[in-house]
């Protein structure tokens, strides 16, 4: 029975850390890459759009997929550009491979994540402005 709580003792400890972990990474990230910066940026306007129209609870969820889909491909092209770079200071097609198809990944979902706002929010903008 000891070492069961002592299991889930440690158990315990190193989700929390992971969260640390994750915490740390997402700072890191936040702190040194400028297009998360922009990505936040937008990400709030758009949040603040959403209040201010009202829109609806499956358009926030909607909405909420893109950001948070966003953010985490994101995140993963800043972990992948930082292996390509702990892997090879030195130019090499893969890792220029590796770094672009990384970027393509956001950009696909970044064209996706604009559309998506367009759906949702020209038609309130346009009524909004008549
Ligand atoms: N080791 C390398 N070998 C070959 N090409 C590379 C290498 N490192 C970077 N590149 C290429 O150089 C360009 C710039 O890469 P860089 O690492 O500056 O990141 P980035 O794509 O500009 O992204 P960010 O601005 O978000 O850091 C990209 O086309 C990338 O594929």
């Amino acid at each position: 029975m000891n070492s069961g709580s002592q299991d889930r003792k440690v158990r315990k400890h190193s989700v929390l850390k992971s969260f640390s972990f994750a915490f740390s990474g997402i700072r890191a990230a936040l702190l040194n890459e400028r297009n998360l910066q922009i990505h936040l940026a937008v990400s709030i306007a758009v949040i603040m759009f959403g209040v201010f129209f009202g829109i609806s609870s499956l358009e926030w969820i909607i909405i909420l997929l893109a950001i948070g889909g966003m953010f985490s491909l994101e995140l993963l092209n800043t972990a992948i550009e930082r292996v390509v770079d702990l892997a090879t200071e030195e130019y090499h097609p893969l890792a220029k491979q590796a770094k672009d198809i990384a970027a393509g990944a956001v950009l696909v979902y970044a064209i996706v994540s604009v559309i998506i706002g367009g759906v949702i929010f020209l038609p309130k903008i346009l009524i909004f402005l008549q």
